[in-house]
């Protein structure tokens, strides 16, 4: 069974995720929590100290200079061990965010193989990126050190609320209500600016995907002379970017000016509440004096916990994209074979039509493959070639007729038993940074050397590795940057064939191929492959006369089919093609209209 993230998100909410990930490392975090709770504690015994000695030298006129270097020396030990725990909660945050770093990446990476192929060849690979990399690093980044910070923040206003209750409720009192006022404040200018936040992710987005665009065609835009501004759909996004960005700063400023501006008049209330505690006798001067000092610090840790508040929604953002991702579980990978039925053939299209919204590209499709053969479906460019490979290896469903593999609708296939009956090489060879071996082999194991050389033999790779003084350990750049185009693709037609399914699908794979390499590449295929069914798209005619069964598709239509000298009998098209791209024929050149087989499912 394959899955869609649709299938994974059951309403799982970004705190069921960040839970999930964090529950292999309770006691890390249990350790990190319990420092960082005595550091909240000992941050507040520096003002007291400082209290008892301000104490003992203004009011109570009886400091001993013995008793005040004790205090001195108390708040030195004090700052220190409330540095070292610091220091022991950053360490344990550190070292569970790295562990949840890599084992986040490293689950999202296996369950990408869990998503049917069709569903991954619609993702836009910077998204996919962004839910890999940059994603699970925001959450490492909230882990290693909002995390603490914001624990320490809340802890440490807590501490101070408690001491001013402990002291006189009123001035608790007076404190949390300066901040609640602010709090409410926030609360009703934030609910407007949401709409804004949500179209700047938004803009955000399209303008990271564009900016990846960018970055990874670079070498293009210097070949076009283009920088970012020139490049218009990226200065565009800019703009749109920057404007954006002036909205939320213009909604959201104000609000926040106002919010930090009553914050900081704590003091509003809190000074004519300790004046008249003071005043009435219901407080002594000390108690008036600490009530004052504590205040101080409540600042800084309210305007923490508030920023944490803005910068919660990118977090949860972050873990909403790696939700599908993360929740799928990796051993519902379906293995299932395919049903083999012989009373089916291998590959068969009957009546298919296919459409890209109202663009109608293929008309009508309708045949089966000769087994153990090369089948070639030739045509010009934008005739549906492509669109037909897609069809066969059921990256798409047709929009009317039926694509079929042994009698089963080749889209509804598992991706084991798709992987088991087909290889499939496009145009896009998919390299890997390694060895030529490596992008070859693929992960496999147990390949005789034997099975590898009929690969290498067949895909034409043998007299370019020949030449390569480190042979099938010559090393393979990123996307394979340091090989030709022909190279890579006959590395990816060996990788294969290595596979040695019943069927493979070649998608304009020997386009890069010079003529003769092209000629010899269908006889290679032949003579070490057999038992294995070809289909080969292509727009070349060259070395068609090896091939077993061809069909000539123009504007998405088959227009004829069978071997190379029928077609070079009956087909105008064809004929034309051959002679186009340099072939010679003796056969006649009066056309009688191909006939198209026709057969029941
Ligand atoms: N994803 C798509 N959305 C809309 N139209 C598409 C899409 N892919 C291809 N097309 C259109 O379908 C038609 C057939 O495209 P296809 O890629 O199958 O042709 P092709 O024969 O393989 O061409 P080429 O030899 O140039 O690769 C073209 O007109 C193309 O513009």
């Amino acid at each position: 069974m394959r899955y869609e993230p649709y299938d994974t998100e059951e309403n799982r909410s970004p705190w069921w995720v960040l839970r999930q990930i964090c529950a292999s490392h309770k006691v890390t975090l249990t350790l990190a929590v319990c420092l960082i709770t005595l550091v909240s504690c000992l941050q507040l015994l520096p003002v007291y100290l400082l209290f008892v000695s301000l104490n003992e030298i203004l009011i109570l006129a009886a400091a001993s200079t013995e008793k005040l270097l004790w205090i001195a020396a108390g708040l030195v030990a004090v700052i220190i061990g409330k540095n070292l725990c610091l220091v022991g909660a950053y360490y344990f945050s550190h070292k569970m965010a790295f562990k949840i770093l890599t084992e986040v990446r490293f689950r999202l990476a296996q369950n990408l193989s869990s998503f049917s192929l069709h569903w991954l060849k619609k993702q836009n690979s910077a998204q996919l990126k962004q839910q890999c990399l940059q994603d699970v690093e925001k959450l490492e980044n909230f882990i290693a050190h909002q995390s603490v910070e914001l624990l320490n923040a809340c802890l440490t206003s807590l501490c101070i609320v408690l001491a001013l209750f402990m002291i006189d409720w009123r001035l608790a009192l007076s404190t949390t209500a300066v901040v609640s006022v602010a709090l409410i404040v926030r609360a009703c200018f934030l609910s407007k600016t949401a709409q804004h936040y949500a179209k700047l992710n938004e803009v955000d987005a399209a303008f990271n995907t564009t900016l990846s665009d960018y970055v990874k065609y670079a070498p293009l835009m210097k070949l076009y002379n283009l920088d970012s501004q020139r490049f218009a759909i990226l200065d565009n996004q800019l703009k749109s970017y920057q404007q954006e960005v002036h909205e939320v700063v213009k909604h959201t400023a104000p609000s926040w000016g106002l919010y930090t501006a009553l914050l900081g008049s704590v003091f509003i209330f809190l000074l004519p509440c300790t004046i008249w505690l003071h005043s009435s006798g219901q407080i002594t001067l000390s108690h008036s004096l600490l009530a004052l000092m504590l205040a101080v610090g409540i600042f800084g840790p309210v305007v923490k916990v508030s920023r944490f508040f803005i910068e919660i929604n990118e977090l949860l953002e972050s873990i909403q994209r790696i939700t599908p991702l993360f929740s799928v579980e990796p051993n519902h990978r379906d293995e299932a074979p395919i049903q083999v039925n012989s009373k089916y053939p291998m590959l068969q299209f009957y009546c298919v039509d296919f459409r890209y919204h109202q663009h109608t590209v293929l008309r009508n499709v309708h045949f089966k493959l000769l087994p153990n053969a090369i089948n070639v479906v030739v045509g010009g460019s934008g005739g549906g070639k492509s669109t037909l490979a897609m069809l066969a290896c059921g990256l798409l469903v047709p929009s009317a007729g039926r694509v079929q593999l042994y009698g089963q609708d080749v889209f509804g296939l598992s991706d084991g038993a798709r992987a088991q009956a087909m290889s499939v090489v496009t145009q896009e060879s998919y390299l890997f940074e390694g060895t030529v071996r490596d992008n070859i082999i693929f992960g496999r194991s147990g390949i005789s050397t034997e099975t590898l050389d009929h690969a290498l033999v067949a895909a034409q790779l043998k007299p370019w590795l020949k030449r390569q003084r480190e042979g099938l350990e010559t090393p393979v750049s990123a996307q394979g940057a340091n090989l030709s185009a022909g190279e890579k693709m006959r590395i990816a037609i060996a990788r294969a064939l290595l596979a040695a399914p019943p069927l493979v699908i070649l998608d304009e794979a020997s386009a890069a191929m010079d003529n003769l390499t092209h000629s010899k590449f269908y006889q290679g295929l032949k003579g070490h492959y057999p038992n294995t069914t070809f289909l080969v798209i292509t727009h070349k005619y060259v070395g068609l006369e090896n091939s077993d069964q061809i069909f000539s598709l123009v504007d998405g239509e088959i227009v004829a089919q069978g071997d190379h000298e029928s077609l070079l009998a009956r087909c105008e098209h064809y004929q034309k093609g051959w002679h186009l791209q340099g072939g010679e024929s003796s056969s006649a050149t009066h056309f009688t209209p191909a006939p198209i087989l026709s057969y029941e499912i």
